[in-house]
Order: structure tokens, then C-alpha cells, then sequence
């Protein structure tokens, strides 16, 4: 297994020289092997941002060390590391820079010197990955969210990044764009084993990673699949998050009566523990 990032005791203050002050993050410790989909989440002010920042060497620890492909993260390589990351931002409004879906998917390439034909290789096979390409010549605007978020991913995947960080990419989409979203970044690991790193509050987006790192007030709390993580029950609600829908609608029932075997993390599962619960003799 090759890592992609690992942090090692990172701690990071906004107030270093106050110690009355929480530090924004503290003493965090986590690595994403290749391939893998790790979802960090956490209530509001829980240092995830603060993470994400410090991936991208806006910010650097004042405590650890941060790896990216094997090399600690330095003023020195910044540039370098940089540009083995993707990013999705969560407003899809404000990450386009060209006119069109095809200017924007090539602007960092071409910020990047990349050779015409090439770069018209990259935009053609990208937007094909995200099934964005007949939008090829259309105006951002007229995007719905979802495809904006598709055309944002493929902007990434044009610079054939090591690792796509998703930071709140579906927060302000609607349902149908969420999901569009989420089925690309799917679809993508299972045809290019892409690495993926997401910041989410939404637990169902959080169901869907390898590895679930759970924070709270800067320190990571837990870490595991999200069978482990959401086996935590109450505690998970205690610290300001919302239990899956399958999961909640599954207490309910067996509140009212209803036998069910399991906890069900899955609207599939639960259909299933219904079914065999209940109808199956
Ligand atoms: N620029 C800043 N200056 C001072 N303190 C900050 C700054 N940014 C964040 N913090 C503090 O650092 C802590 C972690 O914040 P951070 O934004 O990393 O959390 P988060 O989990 O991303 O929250 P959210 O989901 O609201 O974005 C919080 O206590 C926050 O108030």
C-alpha cells in the first residue's frame, strides 16, 4: 500500500501564544493509503477546515508533521505538493474561472504549460469521466449545481491528481445534485482508484468512505469504518451529529415494536432486516 497523507501529532493554535486558548486542532494522527475514501467529520468548529488548510500548506502546524506522497510538507515543496492535489470547494458558484465548461477544465492546465493536444486530451477524457462532456461549449451559469460540482471534479482530474479533496463539495447542492456528485466520486474510484479525502457534516456521505475519522473540539474522538464510528450511537449525537436515516428510522421501529436484527447503517440494510424480521419464515 503506498500512503497518499498521513498527519503525525499535528497540533495547530490560531493563539499560540495564549494557552488558555483551545487549540484548533490537537495532536492529530491519521494516514490515507492510495485508493482509499476517508471522510472526516465533525460538529462545527471541530478543526476540520483547519485541517484541510494545513494539507493544502495554507497554514502549517505548529506541532507534527504532515505528509503528502512521502515528503513532510514544507515551505520548500509547497508548490510541488500542491499540485498533486485536487480541490472541490462548497459553493459550486465560486470556483469557475472560464467562460465556458472546456476554459474552465483546462485553466490550470494551461496555467501549467501543458502542450495544446495534450490539453485537449485531458479536458476530452475528464469531462467524460464526470459524463460532463456534451456540456463541452456551454456558459457555467446555465449549470445546475451538481453538474457544476462534475465540471469543478473534472477541473481536478485534468491535473491527474494524487489525492481529491472534497471540502463540503455537496453541502449546498440539492438532493438530486448531491447525488449526482456522490456517484461520480464513486464511479471514479472504481475506475481509476482515486484517493479521496472529504470534510462533511452529512453522515450518508460519511456512510459511503472506507474510513470515517471523527473530530470533535480538535481532537480526533474516532477512527474507523462507518460500522465502527456509527456504532457509537448517542455518543455520535451527544457531539452534534445526526445518526444515518436508516439508522434513526430502525430505533424508531423497534421503539414501536418492530422486529429488527440490526442497527442498519443502509436504507438497503433495514429494507432487508424488515424483510427477514418480519415476512420471511
Ligand atoms: N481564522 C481563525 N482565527 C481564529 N480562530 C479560528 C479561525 N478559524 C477557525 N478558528 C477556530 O478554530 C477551531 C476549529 O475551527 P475549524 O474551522 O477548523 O472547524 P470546522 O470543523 O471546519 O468547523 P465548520 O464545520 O464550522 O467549518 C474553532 O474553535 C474555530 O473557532
Amino acid at each position: 500500500m503506498t500512503e497518499i497523507l498521513s498527519f503525525k501529532n499535528v497540533s495547530f493554535s490560531y493563539s499560540p501564544e495564549k494557552a488558555d486558548v483551545r487549540k484548533a486542532v490537537d495532536n492529530v494522527s491519521f494516514s490515507v493509503e492510495e485508493g482509499e475514501w476517508i471522510a472526516i467529520v465533525g460538529h462545527n468548529g471541530s478543526g476540520k477546515s483547519t485541517m484541510v488548510k494545513m494539507v493544502c500548506g495554507l497554514l502549517f502546524p505548529q506541532e507534527g508533521e504532515i505528509r503528502v506522497m512521502g515528503n513532510v510538507l514544507s515551505e520548500e515543496n509547497l508548490w510541488d505538493i500542491r499540485s498533486k492535489i485536487g480541490m472541490v470547494f462548497q459553493n459550486p458558484d465560486n470556483q469557475f474561472v472560464g467562460a465556458t465548461v472546456q476554459d474552465d477544465v483546462a485553466f490550470a492546465l494551461e496555467n501549467n504549460g501543458i502542450p495544446y493536444e495534450e490539453m485537449v486530451e485531458r479536458v476530452t477524457s475528464s469531462l467524460k469521466r464526470v459524463k460532463m462532456y456534451e456540456f463541452l461549449n456551454h456558459e457555467p451559469h446555465h449549470l445546475s449545481g451538481g453538474q457544476k460540482q462534475r465540471v469543478a471534479i473534472a477541473g481536478a482530474l485534468a491535473m491527474h491528481p494524487k489525492l481529491l479533496i472534497l471540502d463540503e463539495a455537496t453541502s449546498m447542492l440539492d438532493p438530486q445534485g448531491r447525488e449526482e456528485v456522490l456517484q461520480t466520486v464513486l464511479d471514479l474510484r472504481k475506475e481509476i482508484g482515486l484517493t479521496v479525502l472529504s470534510i462533511t457534516h452529512d453522515v450518508e456521505e460519511a456512510l459511503l468512505a472506507d474510513r470515517i475519522i471523527f473530530m470533535n473540539q480538535g481532537k480526533k474522538y474516532a477512527e474507523g469504518t462507518p460500522e465502527e464510528i456509527f456504532a457509537l450511537g448517542d455518543k455520535l449525537i451527544e457531539f452534534g451529529l445526526e445518526l444515518p436515516f436508516a439508522m434513526r428510522m430502525s430505533k424508531l421501529l423497534q421503539e414501536k415494536g418492530v422486529p429488527l436484527a440490526g442497527k442498519n447503517l443502509t436504507e438497503e440494510e433495514l429494507v432487508n432486516d424488515l424483510w427477514t424480521s418480519n415476512f420471511r419464515k
